[in-house]
């Protein structure tokens, strides 16, 4: 298992504010979202505060899974599809939320089943920064983000320690 270089940690409040900022981000794009279609697991948890921000409360899922062994991306397996009455015109007027877009292949999957829909993350990084409309914070390829639902209190080493090696 290889693991990126950085860490950026966020927790729950900041989860929270830069899901608000995304909603606030959105609102002044488009005024009228028919639906929300989140990228399970993670989009569930950004795209149940822009559903309560924008008011938005026909919510899909498609259900996308690659990541295995923590950080390790294996073959993209779409264990659910989108309620078929959403792809009608190519997915116009239609929110696609996920938390993050890393290296763009879940992106692109989805995109591909609804190409006129409107694409949002909270994080994005560069490789994957093309496919997403709007975001809120990049992030640098070597950058692992964690999600506060993946983590726990525990000690940190002192700064000056890790230097030294
Ligand atoms: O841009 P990519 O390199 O494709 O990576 C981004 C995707 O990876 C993570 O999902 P994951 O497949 O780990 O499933 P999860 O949401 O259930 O954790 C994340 O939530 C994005 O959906
Ligand atoms: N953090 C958490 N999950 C992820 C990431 C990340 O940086 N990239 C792809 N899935
Ligand atoms: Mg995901």
């Amino acid at each position: 298992m290889s693991l990126p270089e950085k860490a950026f940690p966020v927790s729950w409040d900041q989860f929270h504010r830069d899901a608000r900022a995304l909603a606030w981000r959105l609102a002044g794009a488009n005024g009228g979202w028919k639906a929300i279609v989140c990228i399970t697991r993670g989009g569930l948890v950004p795209a149940a505060v822009i559903s309560r921000e924008l008011g938005i409360r026909l919510i899909e899922t498609v259900c996308v899974a690659s990541y295995h062994d923590y950080t390790e991306q294996g073959d993209l397996r779409v264990l659910k599809e989108i309620n078929p009455e959403l792809l009608k015109d190519d997915g116009e007027n239609v929110l696609i939320v996920d938390d993050l877009t890393d290296t763009g292949k879940t992106a692109a999957i989805v995109r591909a089943m609804m190409p006129k829909a409107h694409f949002a993350t909270i994080y994005a990084k560069p490789k994957g920064r093309p496919l997403v409309d709007t975001f809120v914070t990049e992030v640098s390829q070597d950058t692992w983000i964690y999600f506060p639902w993946d983590m726990g209190f525990s000690y940190q080493k002192p700064i000056a320690e890790d230097q030294r090696g």
